[in-house]
Protein backbone atom coordinates (compact mmCIF):
# COMPACT_ATOMS: atom_id res chain seq x y z
CA UNK A 1 0.00 0.00 0.00
CA UNK A 2 1.39 3.37 -0.62
CA UNK A 3 1.97 6.48 1.31
CA UNK A 4 3.22 9.58 0.75
CA UNK A 5 2.92 13.20 2.18
CA UNK A 6 0.28 14.47 0.05
CA UNK A 7 -3.29 14.13 0.56
CA UNK A 8 -5.64 11.55 -1.26
CA UNK A 9 -8.58 13.72 -2.89
CA UNK A 10 -11.13 11.17 -3.86
CA UNK A 11 -14.26 12.00 -5.77
CA UNK A 12 -17.20 9.83 -5.45
CA UNK A 13 -20.44 10.68 -7.50
CA UNK A 14 -23.80 10.35 -6.85
CA UNK A 15 -24.77 6.38 -8.30
CA UNK A 16 -22.49 4.98 -5.60
CA UNK A 17 -24.86 5.99 -2.69
CA UNK A 18 -27.33 3.44 -4.45
CA UNK A 19 -24.66 0.52 -3.86
CA UNK A 20 -24.60 -0.44 -0.45
CA UNK A 21 -21.80 -2.80 -1.30
CA UNK A 22 -20.11 -0.44 -3.46
CA UNK A 23 -20.15 2.12 -0.51
CA UNK A 24 -18.62 -0.68 1.57
CA UNK A 25 -15.97 -1.63 -0.50
CA UNK A 26 -14.97 1.81 -0.63
CA UNK A 27 -14.80 2.76 2.77
CA UNK A 28 -12.91 0.12 3.56
CA UNK A 29 -10.33 0.79 0.69
CA UNK A 30 -10.09 4.14 2.55
CA UNK A 31 -10.94 2.97 6.07
CA UNK A 32 -6.56 0.83 5.22
CA UNK A 33 -5.58 3.94 3.49
CA UNK A 34 -6.29 5.97 6.61
CA UNK A 35 -4.74 3.11 9.17
CA UNK A 36 -1.60 3.40 6.95
CA UNK A 37 -1.29 7.40 7.61
CA UNK A 38 -2.54 8.25 4.01
CA UNK A 39 -4.61 10.97 4.35
CA UNK A 40 -7.62 10.95 2.57
CA UNK A 41 -9.90 13.73 1.78
CA UNK A 42 -13.57 12.49 0.23
CA UNK A 43 -15.84 14.95 -2.07
CA UNK A 44 -19.10 13.57 -3.22
CA UNK A 45 -21.72 14.09 -5.63
CA UNK A 46 -25.78 13.21 -5.44
CA UNK A 47 -26.80 13.99 -8.54
CA UNK A 48 -29.51 10.86 -9.06
CA UNK A 49 -30.97 11.65 -4.76
CA UNK A 50 -31.44 15.01 -6.07
CA UNK A 51 -32.97 14.02 -9.19
CA UNK A 52 -35.41 11.48 -6.97
CA UNK A 53 -35.98 14.69 -4.48
CA UNK A 54 -36.94 16.86 -7.48
CA UNK A 55 -39.38 14.52 -8.88
CA UNK A 56 -40.91 13.54 -5.45
CA UNK A 57 -41.97 17.31 -4.95
CA UNK A 58 -43.38 17.48 -8.54
CA UNK A 59 -40.00 19.95 -9.79
CA UNK A 60 -38.17 19.34 -13.11
CA UNK A 61 -34.85 18.46 -13.26
CA UNK A 62 -33.05 20.62 -16.34
CA UNK A 63 -29.35 20.58 -17.21
CA UNK A 64 -27.28 22.63 -19.10
CA UNK A 65 -23.79 20.61 -20.41
CA UNK A 66 -23.71 18.36 -17.54
CA UNK A 67 -24.66 20.99 -15.23
CA UNK A 68 -28.07 21.40 -13.29
CA UNK A 69 -29.72 24.83 -13.49
CA UNK A 70 -30.82 25.57 -10.19
CA UNK A 71 -33.93 28.14 -9.96
CA UNK A 72 -33.72 29.87 -6.21
CA UNK A 73 -36.83 27.72 -5.21
CA UNK A 74 -35.34 24.42 -5.80
CA UNK A 75 -32.46 25.08 -3.99
CA UNK A 76 -33.49 23.88 -0.38
CA UNK A 77 -34.32 20.55 -1.76
CA UNK A 78 -30.67 20.35 -3.51
CA UNK A 79 -29.04 21.50 -0.13
CA UNK A 80 -30.84 18.93 1.68
CA UNK A 81 -30.32 16.32 -0.81
CA UNK A 82 -26.83 16.88 -1.05
CA UNK A 83 -25.33 18.49 2.31
CA UNK A 84 -27.61 16.22 4.18
CA UNK A 85 -29.21 12.73 3.31
CA UNK A 86 -26.17 12.57 0.50
CA UNK A 87 -23.48 13.51 3.03
CA UNK A 88 -24.67 11.42 6.01
CA UNK A 89 -25.15 8.18 4.55
CA UNK A 90 -21.64 8.38 3.45
CA UNK A 91 -20.83 9.19 6.82
CA UNK A 92 -22.77 6.06 8.02
CA UNK A 93 -21.07 3.39 5.82
CA UNK A 94 -17.83 5.67 6.83
CA UNK A 95 -18.12 4.96 10.43
CA UNK A 96 -19.51 1.46 9.94
CA UNK A 97 -15.88 1.03 8.43
CA UNK A 98 -14.29 2.26 11.40
CA UNK A 99 -13.18 5.73 10.01
CA UNK A 100 -13.79 8.96 12.05
CA UNK A 101 -15.12 10.94 9.31
CA UNK A 102 -16.62 14.57 10.11
CA UNK A 103 -19.74 15.43 7.57
CA UNK A 104 -18.83 19.12 5.77
CA UNK A 105 -19.82 21.38 2.73
CA UNK A 106 -18.10 23.89 0.79
CA UNK A 107 -19.52 26.24 3.35
CA UNK A 108 -17.76 25.48 5.62
CA UNK A 109 -14.40 26.84 7.67
CA UNK A 110 -14.20 29.54 4.84
CA UNK A 111 -12.76 26.95 2.39
CA UNK A 112 -13.51 28.18 -0.71
CA UNK A 113 -14.88 31.43 -2.16
CA UNK A 114 -18.46 30.88 -4.23
CA UNK A 115 -19.80 32.92 -6.79
CA UNK A 116 -22.72 32.46 -9.28
CA UNK A 117 -21.29 30.73 -11.84
CA UNK A 118 -22.93 31.98 -15.35
CA UNK A 119 -26.74 33.90 -14.86
CA UNK A 120 -28.48 31.29 -17.01
CA UNK A 121 -27.59 28.28 -14.57
CA UNK A 122 -29.55 30.52 -11.80
CA UNK A 123 -27.92 29.45 -8.09
CA UNK A 124 -25.00 27.32 -9.68
CA UNK A 125 -21.76 28.21 -8.06
CA UNK A 126 -18.09 28.23 -9.19
CA UNK A 127 -15.69 28.15 -6.21
CA UNK A 128 -12.07 28.60 -5.89
CA UNK A 129 -9.59 27.50 -3.24
CA UNK A 130 -9.40 30.16 0.08
CA UNK A 131 -8.43 28.88 3.57
CA UNK A 132 -7.31 25.17 4.46
CA UNK A 133 -7.23 25.51 8.09
CA UNK A 134 -10.09 23.52 8.75
CA UNK A 135 -9.51 20.80 6.33
CA UNK A 136 -6.11 20.09 7.60
CA UNK A 137 -7.04 20.51 10.87
CA UNK A 138 -9.25 17.18 10.28
CA UNK A 139 -7.01 15.54 8.46
CA UNK A 140 -3.70 15.77 10.95
CA UNK A 141 -6.38 14.10 13.06
CA UNK A 142 -6.65 10.96 11.00
CA UNK A 143 -10.19 12.00 10.61
CA UNK A 144 -11.96 11.71 7.02
CA UNK A 145 -13.43 14.42 5.57
CA UNK A 146 -16.68 14.13 3.36
CA UNK A 147 -17.67 17.12 1.66
CA UNK A 148 -20.98 17.87 0.18
CA UNK A 149 -20.81 20.19 -2.73
CA UNK A 150 -23.13 22.97 -1.53
CA UNK A 151 -21.43 26.53 -1.26
CA UNK A 152 -21.81 29.91 0.42
CA UNK A 153 -21.79 33.26 -1.04
CA UNK A 154 -20.08 35.90 1.75
CA UNK A 155 -23.87 37.12 1.25
CA UNK A 156 -24.91 33.72 2.93
CA UNK A 157 -26.35 32.43 -0.40
CA UNK A 158 -26.54 28.92 -0.69
CA UNK A 159 -25.45 27.68 -4.22
CA UNK A 160 -25.02 24.45 -5.94
CA UNK A 161 -21.82 23.45 -7.00
CA UNK A 162 -21.17 20.34 -9.28
CA UNK A 163 -18.82 18.01 -7.06
CA UNK A 164 -16.54 17.39 -9.67
CA UNK A 165 -15.81 20.98 -10.10
CA UNK A 166 -15.84 20.92 -5.58
CA UNK A 167 -13.37 18.39 -5.74
CA UNK A 168 -11.09 20.42 -8.06
CA UNK A 169 -10.91 23.26 -5.72
CA UNK A 170 -9.97 21.01 -2.86
CA UNK A 171 -7.37 19.04 -4.42
CA UNK A 172 -5.80 22.85 -5.69
CA UNK A 173 -6.13 23.89 -1.96
CA UNK A 174 -4.54 20.80 0.01
CA UNK A 175 -2.03 20.13 -3.32
CA UNK A 176 -3.91 16.63 -3.10
CA UNK A 177 -3.76 13.69 -5.30
CA UNK A 178 -6.92 13.60 -7.45
CA UNK A 179 -9.04 10.56 -8.27
CA UNK A 180 -12.39 11.02 -9.95
CA UNK A 181 -14.50 8.18 -9.26
CA UNK A 182 -17.37 7.95 -10.89
CA UNK A 183 -19.90 4.44 -12.55
CA UNK A 184 -17.98 4.10 -15.28
CA UNK A 185 -14.82 2.48 -15.61
CA UNK A 186 -13.07 5.24 -17.05
CA UNK A 187 -13.37 7.95 -20.04
CA UNK A 188 -14.65 5.52 -22.90
CA UNK A 189 -14.17 5.72 -26.63
CA UNK A 190 -17.14 5.76 -29.31
CA UNK A 191 -16.87 2.23 -29.19
CA UNK A 192 -17.07 1.76 -25.04
CA UNK A 193 -13.38 0.51 -24.77
CA UNK A 194 -11.59 2.18 -21.82
CA UNK A 195 -9.37 5.16 -22.99
CA UNK A 196 -6.29 4.32 -20.21
CA UNK A 197 -4.62 7.98 -21.09
CA UNK A 198 -5.93 11.26 -22.35
CA UNK A 199 -3.90 14.85 -22.66
CA UNK A 200 -5.78 18.49 -23.27
CA UNK A 201 -5.85 18.02 -27.37
CA UNK A 202 -7.16 14.77 -26.73
CA UNK A 203 -10.16 15.47 -24.36
CA UNK A 204 -10.69 18.69 -26.90
CA UNK A 205 -11.42 16.34 -29.77
CA UNK A 206 -13.29 14.05 -28.06
CA UNK A 207 -15.73 16.75 -26.62
CA UNK A 208 -15.94 17.94 -30.34
CA UNK A 209 -17.00 14.63 -31.39
CA UNK A 210 -19.16 14.37 -29.27
CA UNK A 211 -17.63 10.92 -27.12
CA UNK A 212 -16.96 12.80 -24.39
CA UNK A 213 -20.47 13.89 -23.12
CA UNK A 214 -22.48 15.75 -20.04
CA UNK A 215 -21.31 14.72 -16.68
CA UNK A 216 -18.44 13.15 -18.04
CA UNK A 217 -17.45 16.23 -20.09
CA UNK A 218 -17.29 18.08 -17.11
CA UNK A 219 -15.14 15.56 -15.08
CA UNK A 220 -12.45 15.54 -17.52
CA UNK A 221 -12.00 19.39 -17.98
CA UNK A 222 -12.16 19.48 -13.84
CA UNK A 223 -9.54 16.63 -14.02
CA UNK A 224 -7.34 18.72 -16.47
CA UNK A 225 -7.67 21.38 -14.56
CA UNK A 226 -5.86 20.04 -11.52
CA UNK A 227 -3.39 17.64 -13.56
CA UNK A 228 -2.56 21.17 -15.47
CA UNK A 229 -2.57 22.93 -12.09
CA UNK A 230 -0.46 20.14 -10.01
CA UNK A 231 1.79 19.08 -13.11
CA UNK A 232 0.91 15.18 -12.77
CA UNK A 233 -2.39 13.09 -13.81
CA UNK A 234 -5.68 12.86 -12.57
CA UNK A 235 -7.27 9.68 -12.61
CA UNK A 236 -10.90 9.08 -13.38
CA UNK A 237 -11.66 5.26 -12.67
CA UNK A 238 -14.69 3.49 -10.81
CA UNK A 239 -15.83 2.80 -7.56
CA UNK A 240 -17.70 -0.03 -8.92
CA UNK A 241 -14.42 -2.06 -10.18
CA UNK A 242 -12.91 -3.89 -6.31
CA UNK A 243 -9.58 -4.63 -8.41
CA UNK A 244 -9.31 -0.17 -9.51
CA UNK A 245 -9.90 -0.17 -6.24
CA UNK A 246 -7.31 -2.63 -4.47
CA UNK A 247 -4.67 -0.87 -7.37
CA UNK A 248 -6.08 2.76 -6.09
CA UNK A 249 -4.80 1.59 -2.90
CA UNK A 250 -1.36 0.27 -3.79
CA UNK A 251 -0.72 3.92 -5.40
CA UNK A 252 -0.98 2.23 -9.23
CA UNK A 253 -2.54 3.80 -11.83
CA UNK A 254 -6.18 3.10 -12.46
CA UNK A 255 -8.82 3.84 -15.15
CA UNK A 256 -8.35 7.01 -17.43
CA UNK A 257 -5.00 9.42 -16.69
CA UNK A 258 -5.84 12.19 -17.26
CA UNK A 259 -2.09 14.28 -18.00
CA UNK A 260 -1.56 18.08 -17.49
N1 LIG B 1 -16.89 9.12 -23.20
C1 LIG B 1 -17.53 8.80 -22.06
N2 LIG B 1 -17.01 7.83 -21.27
C2 LIG B 1 -17.63 7.46 -20.12
N3 LIG B 1 -18.80 8.02 -19.70
C3 LIG B 1 -19.35 9.00 -20.43
C4 LIG B 1 -18.74 9.43 -21.64
N4 LIG B 1 -19.50 10.44 -22.16
C5 LIG B 1 -20.53 10.60 -21.33
N5 LIG B 1 -20.48 9.75 -20.28
C6 LIG B 1 -21.46 9.68 -19.19
O1 LIG B 1 -20.91 10.31 -18.06
C7 LIG B 1 -21.33 9.60 -16.90
C8 LIG B 1 -20.42 9.97 -15.75
O2 LIG B 1 -20.66 11.32 -15.40
P1 LIG B 1 -21.61 11.66 -14.15
O3 LIG B 1 -22.94 11.03 -14.34
O4 LIG B 1 -21.57 13.10 -13.90
O5 LIG B 1 -20.84 10.84 -13.04
P2 LIG B 1 -20.71 11.05 -11.47
O6 LIG B 1 -22.10 11.17 -10.93
O7 LIG B 1 -20.02 9.80 -11.05
O8 LIG B 1 -19.90 12.28 -11.28
C9 LIG B 1 -21.30 8.16 -17.32
O9 LIG B 1 -22.12 7.34 -16.51
C10 LIG B 1 -21.80 8.26 -18.77
O10 LIG B 1 -23.20 8.15 -18.80
C1 LIG C 1 -24.37 22.41 -10.55
C2 LIG C 1 -24.56 20.94 -10.50
O1 LIG C 1 -24.70 20.31 -11.53
N1 LIG C 1 -24.55 20.36 -9.29
C3 LIG C 1 -24.68 18.94 -9.09
C4 LIG C 1 -24.13 18.60 -7.72
C5 LIG C 1 -24.11 17.13 -7.45
C6 LIG C 1 -23.17 16.37 -8.34
O2 LIG C 1 -22.31 16.88 -9.01
O3 LIG C 1 -23.39 15.00 -8.30
P1 LIG C 1 -22.67 13.88 -9.15
O4 LIG C 1 -21.23 13.89 -8.78
O5 LIG C 1 -23.36 12.65 -8.70
O6 LIG C 1 -22.87 14.16 -10.61
C7 LIG C 1 -26.17 18.54 -9.17
O7 LIG C 1 -27.04 19.31 -8.77
O8 LIG C 1 -26.43 17.41 -9.60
Amino acid sequence: MSTNNSVLVLKVGGALLQCEMGMARLMDTAAAMLANGQQVLMVHGGGCLVDEQLAANGMETVKLEGLRVTPPEQMPIIAGALAGTSNKILQGAATKAGIVSVGMSLADGNTVSAKIKDERLGLVGEVTPNDGTYLKFILAQGWMPICSSIAMMDEGQMLNVNADQAATALAKLVGGKLVLLSDVSGVLDGKGQLIHSLNGKQIADLVKQGVIEKGMKVKVEAALEVAQWMGQAVQVASWRDASQLIALAKGEAVGTQIQP
